[in-house]
């Protein structure tokens, strides 16, 4: 390692210093915490790599504009076709034009107001009406409805679709994500920090072992049904009364065409790796942090039932909670905060790579270092936090019960220029969301059995709640 990088070690030649696979990746940061400090260099077969271990190191980091690049991985890279397209993925204006683009567009269809309020509600309503019809009263698994009811208000505004909680078609695109994040959570990680194997490794290997295979036969389903969603929105387009991002970026293709240098391209695959992006990084997140909501609800029974009574004081049972109730309801949202933060569902957010050469609290970092930072050190800080395991909703309530949502040391969005371009819509949905099944039903575990809530340990870039069943008893 040179000499002017942070403490740390490289490892071994070739393999670097591989993180151990059965140890879930915050034991192992947290070990080269104790033994390196707050910043430290380790390396991931043939990727240098800077830790960043500190909340006020990670948010000057992330706010630095040579910070702000993505790492060359095979698994992340395979989803634009190798291309800089997109916008989690990709880099440089390709993805500061369609992140502004986005973020404005998002706005106008109602991100963080009421137009996008509705649209949730009902999403809340049939996904309580469908939870009432095949739940109640017997332990069950929270099925695909979670994924289905979340992706449909992505989905509206991405695309103007909405789907069936148990439509086949939807149910089935759900199920390619949730197992694409299993599969890039597995041996495939070994192309991401070795990519030279790609040449040398035979593809049965890359087949059977890594389902490299099965990625590429999911992203392909997911192109050729974009093309056909694209080949929609031309022929039903009007450009007085754009619809949906679909439409907005048809236009901005159009306006742009004579401009040499636009990123906006009328290459599909440049609007396929936005769209792409934005159902993966907005779905299972949501969903999977609604999935904690409802085992914590199960095993905080005492939690569960301060939000029934404040929902039985504030809000009608004949109508859904609303916005409006939201001042009202501040414990609701200081219990999804916390939630945030002890179940830490990105636990090493995504990582970020050095655009250039940065000199950085002393330390030379050289150009194409990827940067990680330990969002679940912090989010579980004892130096920081109450009450740093447990679910403890009055983290994040003031001395009169006004909700204080803006935490050092809490980043479950990340924070900085990339910071999560979903938060306003994603705290909304979730809001609304679990203020519906919590008026409707009480949750609790199955008689006998003790729900935990230790993390999956085969997750190692979401922190997934093991596979549980609840029973949901009807309230009104
Ligand atoms: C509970 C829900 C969610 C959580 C915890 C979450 C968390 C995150 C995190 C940690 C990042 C990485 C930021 C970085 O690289 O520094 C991220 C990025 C991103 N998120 Fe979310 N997210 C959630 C929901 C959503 C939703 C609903 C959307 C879409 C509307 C969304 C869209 C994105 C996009 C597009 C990026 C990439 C941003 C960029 O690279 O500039 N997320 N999110």
């Amino acid at each position: 390692k040179p000499a002017t990088m942070p403490p740390g070690s490289f490892g071994w030649p070739v393999i670097g210093s591989l993180p151990p696979l059965q140890m879930p990746i915050t034991q192992h940061l947290s070990n080269l915490k104790k033994q390196y400090g707050n910043i430290i260099t380790t390396k991931w077969g043939s990727i240098p790599i800077v830790v960043l271990a500190d909340y006020q190191l990670i948010k000057k980091a992330f706010n630095h504009p040579d910070f702000q690049g993505r790492p060359n991985l095979f698994s992340f890279q395979l989803y634009s076709y190798f291309r800089n397209y997109g916008v989690g993925n990709s880099v440089g204006k390709v993805w500061a034009d369609n992140r502004r683009f986005l973020l404005r567009h998002l706005r106008t269809l109602g991100m963080g107001k009421t137009h996008a309020e509705d649209s949730i509600q009902y999403e809340a309503k049939m996904l309580v009406e469908y939870l009432e019809e095949h739940n109640l009263d017997k332990p069950s698994e929270m099925d695909w409805s979670l994924n289905v009811a979340v992706l449909n208000v992505i989905w509206q505004m991405m695309a103007s679709k909405r789907y069936a909680a148990d439509d086949e078609e939807i149910v089935n695109y759900n199920k390619m994500v949730t197992e694409d994040f299993d599969i890039v959570q597995g041996p495939v990680f070994l192309l991401d920090v070795m990519p030279w194997l790609n040449n040398v490794l035979p593809n049965f290997i890359k087949n059977n072992v890594m389902k490299v295979d099965v990625l590429m036969r999911h992203r392909d389903e997911f192109y050729n049904y974009c093309l056909k969603m694209f080949d929609e929105h031309k022929k039903n387009l009007d450009p007085e009364n754009p619809r949906d991002i679909i439409d907005y970026y048809l236009l901005e293709i159009e306006a742009n065409k004579d401009d040499p240098d636009t990123t906006f391209i009328s290459d599909p695959g440049m609007l396929h790796s936005v769209v792409n992006d934005m159902f993966t990084a907005g779905s299972e997140t949501s969903a999977t942090t609604l999935r904690w909501m409802i085992l914590y609800m199960a095993v905080k029974p005492e939690i569960q039932s301060k939000i029934h009574k404040l929902l039985d004081a504030v809000v009608p049972s004949d109508r859904l909670p609303s916005l409006d109730d939201r001042e009202q309801l501040a414990y609701i949202d200081a219990m999804l905060l916390d939630l945030m933060r002890i179940s830490s569902l990105v636990p090493i957010s995504l990582p970020h790579c050095a655009t250039a050469t940065v000199q950085f609290e002393g330390y030379t970092i050289p150009k194409g270092t990827m940067l990680l930072v330990c969002a679940e050190m912090c989010h579980r800080d004892p130096a920081v936090w109450k009450c740093p395991d447990d679910l403890y909703p009055e983290h994040f309530l003031d001395e009169d019960g006004k909700l204080d949502s803006k935490k050092d040391s809490f980043l479950p969005f990340s924070i900085g220029r990339r910071q999560c371009l979903g938060e306003s819509l994603a705290r909304m949905e979730l809001f609304l969301f679990a203020s519906a099944i919590l008026q409707r039903f009480t949750i609790q575990p199955p008689p006998g059995v003790t729900l935990s809530t230790s993390t999956d340990p085969a997750m190692k870039l979401l922190n997934s709640p093991k596979p549980y069943k609840v029973v949901l008893k009807k309230r009104h």
